[in-house]
Order: structure tokens, then sequence, then C-alpha cells
């Protein structure tokens, strides 16, 4: 199966990679739009060859070709099967813009001053919004003690009355009454009103050039940005760039950057935000207008986009006049579940698969009794499926998607750091659906950065006990940039000896009795303490796990009730471990389950789709789709909610290559068995 290609369509084939050539021949900007497993990565790979073996597309001295991708991975992955060529640039859309604008200092430094003073505009307002306090001068008054600050910060993660017997000596009269009265808005208030005084103090010394505030620097590494140490983060950096070359550049600087990338390749285009669009499209209209040999190509699925930041299917109307070159062939699946997955997506690509043997694979669901304990009933089933699919022996072989982190998290041992993360104030309401994005991205650029945080200090204790790791990986993060001294060997092997001590110490230990161990160590070690400070973005000489809380209880706003935060340092060390490993897929095969929305770009021989209707607090989440496959009289929001839906579960069911089968519970079977015949399923047991 799938290893016969029929001539026909090859040709075909070559005839669309042909039409894509004739585009960079003529500097003719273009979008690939092209079904799931169409191979858009392979052309996208033949398009750089073309241009690398072209005579006329490279033409200005050190002109190159750029190839933008989403994710660090698939920069890898194009890179292997590229080879390296000075001519090709591959990167990832944050590295290029920082590239772009890394030596526009002044530039910066003048849109960085101008989101300071918006982000205290946005205090301000919020300070003035907030009518009950009944005495703001007061509590502005106490700021003036910096005894009071510090206290403030050391106390800020304990519950109401530790916090307000800290508090007493420092604050007395009308404010003590509102600290007792509104205890959550008192710390909210005096936390602003701090970072409104940092923020000004910021502006002086930036207008004033003071040492340290004459550049703004982009770290990738965190997922916040810190304006008054003068760094940024991902989300930032694009608002910058933006800014920078659309409103502020010159005619000479976009010059420069179309004669030093003649091409420009974005993969994934879907999930490109309208920011980089619009840089796309502001270079694009200044080469044409000038006559410049300049050409960008969009390659990506509108269909596959499922994070509500990309541009998705509005490409067309914010970047026109692209050439449009589509794709209907699929390399990647049996007939069986081409057919299917052109039955959900609906629209005008209708893919037949390239190869003269393709059928033979199956598209079934089975159904599964509604036991009380559903994530029991999934593993047995996945047992089930292994066992009677013998051939299953590789983690590309298999593989279980669920839409719910519930059930994921604990077959994958994470469910208590579940429950934790959905308790928190955060979380709550409609932000509920932020939690697939912020705890159980794949993406360290999703993750919230707390979570994120949290991520590389376990990243770094596995790194630590893998042997293979190279000493240049841990320098990377017990080096302090400002710290001019030499690493010594010896330094390095006493910190290794500590670091083992304390991860024999604590294999059955509480996150927070981890850190204390080594926040102990971390006084006498200036290793263990660059680790920390690289780790959770501190800049301190002493660190104290009361840092490290308050973080936390800002991160998961829970100001009012820093409990739920004592309940997540109070985990064991071992849930955060299971979450890392399930997140970096460091799982056997039997222990291949995904969330569909990690599913992404990936595709298995065989493939379980756990069907759930229960989704980001909607209880229709697939049904409204699954019971109007047309979408028909659908309101605008309604139609968005269907949308989402249908691309989620599109880009689920195209992960399989021979076997898809969806688990249905016998519950939820009778109001969408008739959608999911009409989409090509067949009952069958497991
Ligand atoms: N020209 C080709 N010859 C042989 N195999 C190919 C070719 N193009 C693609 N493939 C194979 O087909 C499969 C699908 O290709 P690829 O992953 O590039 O598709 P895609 O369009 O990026 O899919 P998706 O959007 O679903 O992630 C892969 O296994 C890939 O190796």
């Amino acid at each position: 199966m799938l290893a016969k290609e029929n001539q026909e369509y090859i040709k075909d084939e070559r005839s669309i990679q042909d039409e894509i050539n004739n585009c960079l021949d003529n500097s003719v900007s273009f979008c690939f739009n092209a079904g799931a497993g169409a191979g858009k990565t392979y052309a996208l790979v033949e398009s750089l060859k073309y241009v690398l073996n072209s005579k006329k597309i490279l033409t200005y001295a050190n002109s190159k070709a750029l190839c933008i991708t989403y994710t660090n991975a698939a920069k890898n992955e194009m890179r292997d099967r590229l080879g390296n060529n000075e001519q090709v640039v591959i990167t990832t859309i944050h590295d290029f813009m920082w590239e772009l604008i890394k030596r526009q200092q002044p530039l910066l430094l003048k849109v960085h001053r101008e989101k300071i003073v918006s982000e205290l505009n946005k205090i301000n307002t919020l300070l003035e919004e907030d009518k009950k306090c009944e005495c703001p001068d007061e509590l502005e008054s106490l700021l003036d003690n910096p005894e009071f600050i510090e206290q403030f910060y050391k106390s800020y993660s304990l519950n109401k009355p530790e916090f307000i017997a800290n508090m007493q000596e420092y604050v007395q009269g009308e404010a003590f009454e509102e600290l007792k009265k509104r205890f959550g808005n008192f710390k909210a208030r005096i936390n602003s009103l701090i970072k409104k005084k940092n923020y000004t103090q910021t502006l002086s010394n930036i207008d004033n050039k003071e040492t340290g505030f004459t550049k703004v620097k982009y770290k990738s590494t965190y997922n916040r940005d810190n304006l008054n140490k003068m760094y940024f983060s991902h989300d930032t950096l694009l608002e910058y760039a933006n800014k920078i070359i659309v409103t502020e550049s010159t005619d000479i600087y976009k010059k420069m950057i179309v004669d030093k990338y003649s091409v420009i390749f974005i993969d994934e285009y879907q999930d490109t935000t309208e920011d980089v669009v619009m840089i796309l499209k502001m270079l694009d209209d200044f080469a044409k207008k000038k006559n410049y040999n300049f050409t960008i190509g969009y390659y990506g699925d509108d269909v596959q986009n499922i994070f509500n930041k990309g541009i998705g299917d509005k490409l067309g109307e914010k970047h026109p006049n692209l050439k449009q070159i589509n794709k209907k062939y699929n390399r990647r699946s049996s007939e069986e579940i081409i057919g299917t997955i052109n039955k959900i997506r609906n629209d005008k690509i209708v893919q037949k698969s390239i190869y003269e043997d393709a059928s033979g694979g199956t598209v079934t669901y089975c159904i599964v009794k509604d036991e009380d304990n559903f994530s029991e009933s999934i593993q047995k089933v996945t047992e089930d499926y292994i066992k009677k699919h013998k051939n299953i022996n590789q983690v590309d072989e298999f593989a279980c998607l669920l839409l719910k982190h519930e059930g994921l998290s604990e077959i994958q041992g994470f469910k208590e750091l579940f429950d934790s993360i959905k308790d928190m104030p955060k979380y709550k309401g409609d932000n509920y659906k932020q939690i697939n994005t912020e705890f159980l991205s794949n993406n360290d650029k999703n993750l919230g950065y707390f979570l994120l945080y949290i991520k590389n200090l376990i990243r770094f204790k596995q790194l630590m006990l893998d042997k293979n790791t190279p000493i240049k990986t841990i320098i990377s993060y017990v080096k302090d940039d400002k710290d001019s001294r030499k690493l010594t060997f010896l330094m390095l092997r006493k910190f290794n000896e500590q670091f083992i001590k304390i991860e024999n110490e604590s294999k059955e230990s509480t996150l927070s009795e981890y850190l204390e161990r080594l926040i102990k160590v971390s006084k006498e070690e200036i290793l263990v303490k660059n680790l920390l400070c690289s780790i959770f973005g501190l800049d301190k000489e002493i660190i104290e796990l009361e840092d490290i809380k308050n973080s936390a209880v800002n991160f998961f706003k829970c100001e009012d009730n820093t409990e739920k935060v004592n309940v997540f340092f109070y985990l064991s060390i071992k849930q955060f471990v299971n979450w890392y490993k399930h997140l970096t897929r460091e799982m056997s095969i039997n222990m291949n389950y995904l969330t569909y929305h990690n599913s992404k770009g990936l595709e298995f021989d065989n493939l379980l789709v756990i069907y759930d209707n229960i989704f980001a607090r909607d209880k229709s989440y697939f049904s409204k789709f699954l019971t109007n496959l047309e979408g028909e009289g659908l309101s605008e929001s309604k139609e968005e909610k269907w949308r989402e839906a249908r691309n989620l579960l599109y880009v689920a069911c195209s992960r399989a290559r021979k076997n898809l089968c969806m688990v249905i519970k016998e519950s939820d079977l009778h109001e969408i068995s008739e959608g999911i015949r009409a989409l090509g399923f067949s009952e069958k047991s497991i």
C-alpha cells in the first residue's frame, strides 16, 4: 500500500511545482494552499532547491532565500532535508524579526518608551476606575517606606491572616482598614502603584540615557516582558517589529531588507499573525513599486488553522493579489481516509491519492460503555487495539488523540497538577480554554510565562540526569552574562555533585521541597544562584522561595487566595516530570497519547481519535459540526465556533496513514451517528 505512484498524477504534481517555480522566476508572490498530507513541506524544500539552482533569482550580491518556520522543530526538519547552504537562511519568525530590528536601537528605544507610556496609562485607568478604595493617597504614600515594600513582597504569597499580621507594623489608620476590608484589592493596588512608580522611573532613566537604559533586548527564553529591565518577549517583539518596519522605517531600510532576501517563504502561513503578514505585505508592495526582484511565497492550509492568533483564511484579505496555487494530491493516507477528510473540509480542495495502490485502509468507529472512569476505559481500548495490530512496534505507528486535558493528564500521570491549574482564578470562566495553550502546548512560545519557568526547571533537571548532555548546554543555564569571570572545570564539577545530591534527596519530594533545597545551596554557590535567576527571570543576590511564589501568585491571579498557589507548590515533583515528558513526547508506544492540537504536523499508521463533545465549557463542541456538516443557517459567531470544531477534527483525522478509528461513548453516539456515517465512518469493534 502507498508504494505505486500514478505517473499521470506525478506529471501533474510536477506541473504544480513548475507553477511555483514560474512565480519565483517572475517575482510573482503566491500562496500555495494544499490539504493535509499534500507534501507542503516537500514542495517548500523543492522550491528552495530551485532558487539555489537558478541563476536568475538570487541576482543581487549576497542576496539570500529566507525560509520562515513556525517552530524550532520545523526549522530543524527543514535544515535536515536541505542540508547546510550559505544562501538559505532558515529561521523562526521571532528570530527573523529580531534580526531585522535589533540594529535599529534608536527606533527600538522609541517604541519601547511608547509601550511603557501605554502601560502606564493602563495602570492609571485601572487605579482611577477602582472607586471602592476609600484612601488612595494613604496607600500611595506607603510606597515612600522601603521597609514596607520589602515586607509587602516577603508576605505577598501568604494567606490573609498572616499577611495582615505582617503588614500591621507598616500600615496604619484608614489604610489598615482598607487592607482588612479588601485584602485582594489592597495587594493588587499596591502592586499597580509599585509598577507605576517603576515605569515612571524607567522613563526618566531612558530620557536621561542612564547606564543600562540605552538599549532594549529581545529575550527568547521567556514568555513575558520585563519593560523596566529593558527586555521584551515574543508577542511584544512582533508588535515592535510591526511598528518599526511598517510605520517608522524609511525606504532605504526597506531596500536593505529586500536586497538581502530576494525570496521569503513562510511555512504554515495559516498560523502566522496579522502583524507579520502586514510587514510582509508592506515589503512586497515596496518591491513591486520599485520593480525589485522579490517574491513572497506562503505555504499552508487555511483549514488547519487551529490557533486563534493565526491569520487563517484571512490571508487573501490582508495580503491581496497573491497568485493562488492549489494542490489536490495526497501523499500520506489511504483512499478511505482521504475520502473522509475531504468530506470534513468540504471545500474547493478535494484530494485524491497520488498512489494507485492507496485502497485498503479503514475508517471506523467503535463504541465504549459510559464507565465512571473514562480514562481507564480509554487505556483498555488502547491496549486492546495495540494487541490486535501486531505490527505496531514504533512510536510513529500508533497514536491516541484526546481532546480534553482531564483524561490525558490522568493517563499520563499529572492529574493532580492539572486539577490544581484548573482551580486557578486565571482559568475561570471563558479563560478555561487557555489551559490548552498555556499549559499543554508543545510549543514553548505558547506556554504561560510561569509554566514555562517550571518547564525549564524540569528540562534542566532532565538534562543533568542525561549523561549525553553537552557541557555547553549546562553552561548556558548557569553562566551569568554580566559576570566576566571564567567558569572553571572545578566549579562545574562541584555544581554537578551538588545537583545530583539534591536529585537523590528529592525523588519523593514536593516542588516546594525541591526548590528549597536548590535555594539553600544557592546561598553559597554562585552557579546554583545563576541557574535559579536564569530559569525564573530573577535578578537578585539572595533568592527566597517567596520570589518564585510571588511570581506564581501574579501569574495565576491568586492575590485573593494564595492557598491555591500553595497547593501547586505542594504537588509531587513527579507530577511535573510526567507533564514535561508528555509535552516533549518522551513516552513509550502504548503511552503515545496526544491532544488533538499537539498532533498537528505529525502522522501515524494507526490512529485512535477519542471523541469528546465537551470542550472549553462548550457542551456541544463537535456535535454542532457533526449535526450540521454543511454549516447551514449559522450566525457569524456560531459559524466561527462551527469552523473551529471542523478545523480541529480535520487536523486530528488527517494524521492517519492507514487506519483511523474514532472511539465514541455510548451516550454520545445517538446525536452524531448520522453525521459520522455521512463522513464515511463505519461501526466495528476493536
Ligand atoms: N514528492 C514526494 N515524494 C515522496 N514522498 C513525499 C513527497 N512529498 C511528500 N511526501 C511524504 O508525504 C507525507 C506528507 O507530506 P508532508 O508532511 O510534507 O505534508 P504536509 O502537506 O506538510 O501535511 P500536513 O499539512 O498534514 O502537516 C510525508 O510522509 C512526506 O514524507
